[in-house]
């Protein structure tokens, strides 16, 4: 497992050119069970080229660990406008969503761009 911070992405990580951007729209009810991305390419996987995941909306708890257990996984608040990026060495964690927070989501997405409760998610990838 791998904590970076941003500044020393770019040397860490390969360069991505994504063609895929998968879009997740999540109600405050939703979950996503912690799972590993392994739909793109063998050479992509090989590589490490790293996902990359945009949080709009309210504010989820993401868990990632070594294992499919979630008792045993990390937990961390994604909030809106979080960026994340698993890649290189953690590009096949297991990670996942465990909570949308109810009504944590900044009040000018609300009230100027009339989003709606719940938390929308952006993943760009290679395949
Ligand atoms: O919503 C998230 O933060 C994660 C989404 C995800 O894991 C996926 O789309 O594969
Ligand atoms: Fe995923």
């Amino acid at each position: 497992m791998i904590a970076q911070t941003a500044n020393s992405t770019a040397s860490e990580f390969p360069q991505i050119n994504p063609d895929i951007c998968i879009v997740n729209y999540y109600t405050n009810s939703e979950k996503l069970g912690l799972h590993q991305d392994k739909d793109e390419s063998e050479s992509s996987l090989t590589k490490g080229l790293p996902f990359i995941s945009i949080s709009i909306g309210d504010t989820a708890e993401f868990m990632f660990g070594d294992t499919r257990d979630k008792d045993q996984a990390t937990k961390i608040n994604l909030e809106s406008g979080d960026v994340l990026i698993l890649g290189g060495e953690s590009r096949l964690l297991f990670h996942g969503v465990s909570h949308v927070k109810t009504n944590t989501a900044p009040s000018w997405l609300k009230e100027e761009m009339g989003i709606r409760p719940g938390r929308i998610n952006l993943t760009f990838r290679q395949y």
